[in-house]
């Protein structure tokens, strides 16, 4: 079923409205709104707990929400979610690969997947492999990659068919900096044609950095959204964070800690 974007208006890359997930009577995303407008570099920042990865698995149509809508390019992701799903590329947290598979045969694999011809999956394949330092590892299967190189071929996986969005969930965590600046510059590269990265961290100088536009969410809801310098307001983003999520009281909870550190022997 195809519902081509109405109007002559271009679709947002991702329009997500009154999102809300439940677990056994907790709520983890209360009814999140979002715009994320096309050739944007979006970050989504929060706490831990937050409902980022509820979010974001809910957006690319890994996870049923319990209400809402989302959109990509303007097709609705769980109406139409093979028109949806071809326009998304996805680098989840904690991403399960097919271990017994190398560099190489997991890029092959994605390319029929995502039903490309064979020869287009060889070239990019190549060529991402050689960007993000994976040539020689390419063979190697992928249960032998340390962390980062499995970031590395999750990415390349992500962004073989070239979709027009791509979601990342934490995809710099455990990177070592080299790696991460690949990493970077590629999505850079990606975004300044015009595609549209959406992605979760807490590193708030990496998201300060890179993105167009942030939203904060705290205990499932957003609490603000926009772009980069409208966030920011005047301050650091780490700044206007802690100010919006509340900054952690002097004392942990429960108790002074006063043991700590405190060892004689
Ligand atoms: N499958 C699940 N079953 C039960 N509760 C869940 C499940 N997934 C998430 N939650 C809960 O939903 C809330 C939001 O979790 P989520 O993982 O989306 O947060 P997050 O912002 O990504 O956090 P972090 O920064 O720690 O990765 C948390 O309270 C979490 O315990």
């Amino acid at each position: 079923m195809q519902h081509p974007p109405e109007g002559d208006a271009v679709p947002a890359a991702v329009e997500v409205r009154g999102l809300r997930k439940e677990f056994d009577g907790k709520v983890a995303v209360d009814g999140v709104d979002l715009t994320v407008p096309r050739g944007s570099f979006y970050g989504l920042v929060g706490p831990n707990g937050a409902g980022k990865t509820t979010s974001l698995s809910m957006i690319t149509g890994l996870l049923r929400p319990d209400a809402g809508t989302v959109t990509v390019a303007g097709y609705d992701v769980w109406q139409d979610p093979y028109e949806a799903k071809h326009r998304i590329g996805i680098l989840p947290d904690g991403l399960r690969l097919f271990e017994r598979l190398s560099g190489r045969e997991l890029l092959r694999y994605t390319g029929r997947l995502r039903e490309l011809p064979a020869q287009d999956t060889e070239a990019r394949a190549e060529e991402l492999l050689e960007v993000l330092g994976l040539t020689e590892a390419g063979d190697k299967l992928v249960v032998d990659y340390s962390t980062g190189m499995r970031k590395k071929i999750g990415l390349a996986a992500a962004l073989l068919h070239n979709p027009p969005v791509l979601f990342l969930d934490e995809p710099l965590e455990s990177v070592d900096p080299v790696s991460a600046e690949t990493i970077r510059e590629v999505l850079r590269q990606y975004t300044a044609t015009g595609s549209t990265v959406v992605f979760s961290s807490h590193v708030m100088e990496l998201v300060a950095a890179l993105c167009t536009h942030v939203a904060i969410l705290a205990k499932g809801r957003v609490i603000a959204d926009g772009t980069l310098d409208g966030v920011r307001a005047g301050r650091s983003l780490n700044e206007r964070f802690m100010e919006l999520v509340g900054a952690p009281a002097g004392k942990a909870k429960g108790g002074s800690l006063a043991w700590l550190g405190s060892s004689s022997g």
